[in-house]
């Protein structure tokens, strides 16, 4: 691992969840990490690449239920490839996505649960690992330890509809505001309570989504931070046609986000994308772009298009950082490589 993503810290402490929203929450963890903070990559792609049978409206979520061991294990070579963030296998994890397939409200609320149990799990064992190979060098009772956090991830209405509308953000008229907040209200209170140490809302298409989150955060008082990421097709706006620019205003004025950054978005748009949020916020960038391969909702499948593929974005990075973020990872189709090339950039930048 590179040495910008290691601090000192005695051999007792561990990463603990806040119990209060603080303005600082992410700037702190930024400056623990050395500047720059390394996020994991493609969590259900990867799970895929290891056997995991997807087709299905739960997604990643599936695991959960039939192969937990798969979800460890890909946590666990995301940690081992330098990861700081670790996202949790909720993306598509719902109750009414749950329910839909049998489960009692109990089973999937213990589901939700379980999906942030499980990465608290894997950053534990990959600790436990870290302590017994540093046996030899500890001094004094202090050892190098990765600041590492576990984030909820909490993915969009259109991720539930399974129907390819988290690229289109097109939710239709019926979707009200109060829709998508009653959707996510319990979700969201069961994962804030679950141990996570912040929320991660992901691969927002739109700006009736990001309006109905922040509200959410106010109103239920949840006490963890979280992070709003945006998708983008054509570098300007989100994937809905609203502008980007009024998206991450929604994000800087609710007091809870502590990150707001772009997500499954191809790297060619990233850099532009930087910038314009740069203009409408002081709060930490994040961005963890897909491969630049494009989602066709219709075939479930991920098509080559003519955008950069994993081992290409790497070398972007340093300019990206540059650009004004401070967060990096990879989604669809990246996998430990990706992230392991991304800790290498950083470390090689300090
Ligand atoms: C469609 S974006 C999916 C994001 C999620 N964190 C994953 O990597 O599976
Ligand atoms: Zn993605």
């Amino acid at each position: 691992m590179g040495s910008g993503n290691v601090v000192e810290t005695t051999t007792t402490t561990t990463t603990t969840a806040t119990t209060t929203t603080s303005s600082t929450f992410m700037s702190d963890f930024i400056g623990k990490c050395g500047g720059n903070v390394v996020i994991d990559g493609g969590f259900a792609t990867e799970l895929e690449r290891h056997g995991a049978d997807l087709n299905d409206p739960l997604w990643s979520a599936k695991c959960l239920v039939d192969s937990p061991h798969l979800v460890r294990r890909v946590h666990l070579d995301y940690l081992d490839a330098g990861a700081n963030i670790i996202l949790t296998a909720s993306y598509q994890a719902t109750i009414q996505g749950f329910e839909a397939k049998g489960f009692s409200k109990e089973e999937a609320e213990a589901l939700l649960r379980k999906s942030v149990e499980i990465a608290c799990e894997a950053r534990e064992i990959y600790y436990d690992r870290c302590t017994k190979d540093s046996w030899d060098f500890m001094e004094n009772g202090r050892t190098s330890r990765r600041p590492i956090l576990v984030a909820a991830s909490v993915g969009s209405y259109g991720a539930y509809l399974a129907d390819g509308s988290e690229y289109s953000g097109n939710y239709g008229d019926a979707i009200t505001l109060e829709t998508l907040k009653d959707f996510n209200r319990r979700r969201v209170q069961i994962l804030a309570n679950s141990g996570a140490d912040l929320i991660a809302f992901e691969t927002i298409p739109n700006k009736l989504e990001a309006k109905a989150y922040a509200e959410l955060l106010e109103e239920e008082g949840i006490e963890i931070p979280a992070w709003f990421s945006f998708n983008s097709k054509d570098g300007i706006n989100v994937v809905s046609g609203d502008p980007i620019s009024e998206c991450v205003s929604i994000a800087d004025s609710c007091k809870q986000v502590v990150a707001v950054g772009i997500n499954c978005t191809p790297p060619r748009f990233i850099h532009g994308l930087i910038t314009s949020i740069r203009k409408v916020t002081s709060k930490p960038v994040l961005i963890y772009p897909n491969s630049g391969e494009t989602y066709d909702g219709q075939t479930k499948q991920w098509v080559k298009s003519s955008g950069n593929v994993d081992e290409d974005f790497v070398s972007y990075i340093v300019k990206w950082r540059e650009a004004g973020a401070s967060l990096f990872g990879g989604c669809c189709r990246t996998t430990p490589k990706t992230i392991r090339g991304i800790a290498t950039a950083l470390s090689d930048k300090n």
